[in-house]
């Protein structure tokens, strides 16, 4: 396994090693002691999984405000997506900044979104599925939404995302009154 940071702290792009043989391949993709050993102490409580159908669909930007944030392992299990993480803390150095990584079931990367981070993704090929592990459960009280446009993301996109209701109605970054504070680590 690998373990690599972006050019966003705290978010961090990990690449599981697979053992191929004649039959595909075998991979872990969690293992609580080798990514505690690498830096990457996490206790997830709820797994998540959905399917996109149409190539250009976009969850996002999502979060979960405190006492319920999560922090996110995601995944591809088929298809192929471009998940990003915008910084949320408000007063962070790194606030509105995003990073993305392109998540295929190909290349069998993950990448870890922390608490205080934005999360959202567009799907990139037909029957797209997206796999996660999250920290904390859901709670709907908790629930908040960044507008996807709002932050400079390059998506790649040659067209309108498709998009949920509630998402084409989330707040701009700019008029976002976020419920997160950047802690700096001492
Ligand atoms: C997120 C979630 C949704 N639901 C329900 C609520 C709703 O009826 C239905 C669809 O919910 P949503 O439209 O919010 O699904 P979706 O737009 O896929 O939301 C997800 O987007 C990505 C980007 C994330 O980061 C996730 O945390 C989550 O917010 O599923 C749960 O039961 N549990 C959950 O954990």
């Amino acid at each position: 396994m690998q373990i690599e940071d972006t050019d966003l702290p705290g978010v961090k792009l990990i690449t599981p090693r697979r053992f191929g043989d004649a039959r595909g391949f075998f991979a872990e993709t969690w293992n609580a002691r080798a990514f505690a050993e690498a830096g990457l102490a996490a206790e997830f409580v709820q797994d998540n999984h959905s399917l996109s159908e149409k190539p250009g669909t976009l969850r996002g930007l999502h979060f979960q405000a405190p006492p319920h944030a999560q922090g996110k392992l995601v995944r591809c299990g088929r298809g192929r997506l471009f998940d990003v993480a915008v910084d949320i803390r408000r007063g962070s150095p790194t606030y509105g900044r995003w990073t993305g990584a392109e998540l295929s079931a190909q290349n069998g990367r993950m990448l870890w979104v922390p608490a205080g981070f934005a999360h959202g993704f567009v799907t990139r090929e037909p029957e797209t599925e997206i796999v996660y592990k999250c920290t904390d459960f859901y709670a709907p009280s908790c629930d908040g939404a960044v507008r996807w446009d709002s932050c400079g993301i390059e998506w790649g996109l040659d067209a309108d995302p498709i998009l949920s209701d509630k998402d084409a109605a989330a707040p701009a970054l700019a008029s976002f009154d976020t419920p997160f504070t950047y802690e700096a680590a001492s």
